[in-house]
């Protein structure tokens, strides 16, 4: 329960610094490997590109939700955002939402414009959303926007009015819950994690302890270390594109997903895919627990004729 000095007014009007990311080829092919490119076959040549370019690294593909690296570190800022007031060990990823301006060059240096995008007391949790706008530093020029929605269990229950505080500044309809559709998926992914899986994709970033400390875990309420959610979505993403954009990253333009559950490296991905139109709705359940872990939507640019 959140104590008197937790301030939603002082939290929302916080003036982030602005920080700057580094990246290289490397990075964008460690990333791919850790949302499993090229996972069951190393000549997948719909997923090779993130990986390997006969012509040199630079010309290597970048995954759409490499977007969210970006924000690596994010959750360290969370920590210190005056006003809020919260146990790191009850943190938990509950949704993102990632728009693309410009397709990743294959190396880059960005600068990070964060601000508080939502504060919602829930009670038992307390809900923040940031949305940090990134630059590619050399151009100028808008790459991308996330906006990380935190879910910080045992935090909640600061409102001092009736309803309880809600804020947001952005369109609602950008993160409406999505409906799954009764009809048969459009297309199918299976996906095996391995039990390494969150161990390496840490390397891409975000050295959580949630995600490889098994004491850590267990404080956490967690039987073993858990999957980044953001490997889950990427994984997710890298399944619509290679159904469904015939491999081709750039198409996607948008893509919003709610961690539904959380997910055991080692565990089965299997996404569903529905087209509307030019907006794919998605689900991914693990197979063996049959829940849905993972629900959301990818807004394509232009359908492949393939389709
Ligand atoms: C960021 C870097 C750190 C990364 C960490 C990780 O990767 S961790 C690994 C990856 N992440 C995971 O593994 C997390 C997996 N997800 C979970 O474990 C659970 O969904 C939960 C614990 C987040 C919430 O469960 P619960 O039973 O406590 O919730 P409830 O059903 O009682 O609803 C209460 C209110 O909250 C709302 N709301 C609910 N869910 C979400 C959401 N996801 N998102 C947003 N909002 C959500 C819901 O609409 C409702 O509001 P309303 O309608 O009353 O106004």
């Amino acid at each position: 329960m959140a104590d008197n000095s937790f301030d939603p007014q002082q939290i929302i009007s916080y003036e982030f610094p602005v920080t700057t990311f580094t990246y290289t080829e490397r990075d964008v092919a460690l990333y791919a490997l850790g949302v499993g490119a090229c996972g069951s076959d190393a000549v997948d040549e719909k997923e090779l590109k993130y990986v390997y370019h006969k012509d040199g690294q630079g010309f290597i593909k970048v995954l759409p939700t490499f977007a969210a690296l970006f924000i690596t570190g994010a959750t360290d800022t969370f920590a210190k955002l005056p006003g809020l007031q919260f146990d790191p060990n009850l943190l938990l990823h509950g949704q993102q939402y990632i728009e693309i301006h410009k397709p990743f060059p294959s190396s880059a240096c960005i600068e990070n414009r964060m601000e508080v995008a939502g504060l919602h007391d829930k009670g038992k949790a307390t809900i923040l959303e940031v949305e940090t706008k990134s630059y590619e530093k050399k151009s100028g020029e808008l790459l991308c926007m996330n906006r990380t929605t935190v879910y910080l269990r045992g935090a909640g229950g600061f409102s001092k009015t009736s309803p309880p505080y809600s804020y947001r500044k952005y369109p609602a309809n950008q993160v409406l819950t999505v409906k799954i559709p009764n009809s048969q998926p459009f297309a199918v992914q299976e996906d095996c994690t391995h039990q390494s899986q969150a161990l390496l994709y840490r390397l891409s970033g975000d050295y959580n302890p949630l995600h490889s400390d098994p004491t850590v875990a267990g404080v956490a309420g967690f039987s073993r270390p858990i999957l980044h959610g953001l490997c889950t979505l990427g994984f997710a993403v890298r399944a619509i594109i290679k159904r469904l954009c015939n491999g081709e990253p750039t198409l996607v333009k948008s893509i919003f997903g709610r961690f539904l559950l959380h997910v055991y490296p080692g565990e089965t991905l299997i996404t569903e895919m529905w087209l509307e139109s030019s907006k794919v709705l998605f689900q991914t359940k693990v197979r063996e627990r049959n829940k849905a872990v993972l629900t959301g939507y990818v807004v394509l640019g232009q359908l492949t004729s393939s389709l």
